[in-house]
């Protein structure tokens, strides 16, 4: 294993994340996963309840990193109003709202009968 490589490539990622924190909707993300936390140790989980909320947490972060990776990709093909274009960037948002629908959800199941 090329050890110098690895790390130059976790240097990129990192700089990637540091990317995505300038970007709005990831910094809305990012309050909103203290929020989560905040609750949830306040109400208290199960391990498992714990680690499928570090699961919805992580994916939501990464799937708007893709999602913003997407956006770029696209302005950087073409800075033409094109159909395509439009159709790349909304279905890639689109992946986001399917995920963070489907955590609103799941959390729900979670809280919901500890609160009430
Ligand atoms: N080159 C393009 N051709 C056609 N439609 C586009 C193009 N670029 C963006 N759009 C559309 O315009 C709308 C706004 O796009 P925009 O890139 O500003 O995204 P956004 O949702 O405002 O995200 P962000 O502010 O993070 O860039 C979306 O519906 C998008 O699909």
């Amino acid at each position: 294993m090329n050890v110098t490589k690895f790390i130059r490539s976790f240097r990129y990622a990192l700089s990637g994340m540091k990317q995505a924190a300038a970007e709005q909707n990831f910094r809305v993300d990012l309050v909103a996963t203290i929020l989560v936390l905040a609750v949830s140790f306040l109400t208290g989980l199960s391990a498992l309840e714990w680690c499928i909320i570090i699961l919805l947490i992580a994916g939501m972060l990464a799937l708007e990193m893709v999602n913003s990776a997407i956006e770029r990709v696209v302005d950087l093909a073409t800075q033409d109003i094109h159909p395509l274009a439009k159709a790349a960037k909304d279905i890639a948002a689109g992946a986001v709202l399917v995920y963070a629908l489907a955590s609103v959800v799941i959390a729900c199941i979670i809280f919901l009968p500890k609160w009430f």
